[in-house]
């Protein structure tokens, strides 16, 4: 059975529409992750979800029973915020006891369940500290360890990481991601780092303008994104432009057939750095270009190629520049762009037609 229901669910601020009709479902131990760039609705998404605000139109059912109807503390809801939200006064035992003692379980109980959370986020030892004395990933993981002790059936985690330097996140969504695992519970998860919805999710919802673009797992969205803004916002995506004529791409000078696209118009092809052949030739349809190499950015394991071709900029990307492929900036070379690995998408930003190998 599906955890999480979302239906139609709308949300306006006076006149301006935050969220348009969203529908999701989630299921039970999933972790999902809400992407999508600052102001496309995500944390509205999850406040409504969580109960601190209401929705204008929509349900929200969990396990069967709608609890958009019900207070946010009967929601049975863990929350982690951006900015941890931990109680200065309160020690880390005391911060993590909070939500245990407002659910007036026996002191055993509560006793037990503190120790267990503090572990279970590698903060054993530091029951009697304070926040104020414990670093920025501390101070998250005592919010995740409060959120975690009430067991509830739903977590929220609304950009957890954000304000964590580049390493600590690293560090620390693999232990949330582990956590989430271990427990098996069900999390929604609020980023608009592609990067990290990609490392964490079982499925991510990719979202614009308060609009579901996509839905899928890492490897679907990365792979086979089907809109535009899906293909753009997550990894990096080469977008050049062209005109269909019932079924022949053309492309600057060039004319390929694009399988499975008939139509007529004006598209654009997408094609992702590592699938742009700098050397050798393409086994199925391809377009040819040339291209002058305007930059080269050598990345250790990577080299990334910025190049000037009749079809705009495209960006390459050669795995093992020391032994596959060097290039030197001024110099002009041959590049292939394989139909099988492209996709199309038209003036609406929908899918026309993703290549077939
Ligand atoms: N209380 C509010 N009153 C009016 N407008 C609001 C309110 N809260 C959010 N908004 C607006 O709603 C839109 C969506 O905001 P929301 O915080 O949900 O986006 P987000 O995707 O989470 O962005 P971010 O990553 O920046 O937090 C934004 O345009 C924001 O300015």
């Amino acid at each position: 059975m599906a955890e999480l229901r979302i239906q139609g669910l709308a949300k306006s601020y006076r006149d301006v529409r935050v969220l348009e009709s969203i529908d999701l479902t989630i299921a039970s131990g999933e972790f999902f992750t809400l992407l999508g760039p600052s102001g496309c609705g995500k944390t509205t998404l999850l406040r409504t979800i969580a109960g601190f605000q209401h929705q204008d139109r929509g349900e929200i059912v969990v396990k069967g029973e709608r609890i958009d109807l019900k207070p946010a503390h009967k929601r049975d809801i863990g929350m982690v915020f951006q900015d941890y939200a931990v109680f200065p006064h309160l020690t880390v035992a005391e911060n993590v006891a909070f939500g245990l003692k407002a659910r007036s379980l026996p002191k055993s109980e509560i006793e037990t369940r503190v120790a267990e959370s503090l572990k279970m986020v590698r903060l054993d030892g530091y029951q009697s500290r304070l926040p104020a004395e414990m670093s920025g990933g501390q101070q998250q993981r005592i919010g995740l360890a409060r959120a975690m002790a009430i067991r509830p059936t739903l977590l929220l985690m609304d950009e957890p990481l954000s304000n964590l330097d580049a390493k600590l996140r690293i560090e620390l969504r693999e232990d949330i991601r582990d956590i989430q695992r271990r427990l098996g519970i069900t999390t929604i998860y609020v980023t608009h780092d592609q990067e990290e919805a990609l490392a964490v999710s079982d499925r991510i919802c990719v979202m614009d303008k308060g609009r579901v673009e996509q839905i899928g797992t890492p490897f679907e969205i990365y792979r086979h994104p089907v809109r535009r803004f899906a293909a753009g916002f997550v990894g990096t995506m080469n977008f050049i432009s062209g005109t269909l004529k019932a079924g022949q791409l053309l492309i600057g000078s060039r004319s390929v057939h694009f399988p499975g696209a008939d139509g007529t118009g004006p598209v654009e092809l997408a094609i992702r750095p590592e699938n742009v052949i700098l050397s050798g030739s393409s086994p199925g349809a391809a377009i040819p270009l040339r291209g002058e190499v305007r930059k080269v950015t050598f990345l250790g394991r990577e080299a990334h190629y910025t190049l000037g071709t009749e079809a705009g900029e495209i960006i390459a990307q050669a795995m093992d520049p020391s032994a596959d492929f060097i290039a030197m900036e001024g110099q002009t070379i041959d590049i292939v762009l394989p139909i099988a690995k492209a996709a199309l998408f038209d003036a609406n930003g929908d899918l026309v037609s993703a290549g077939r190998p």
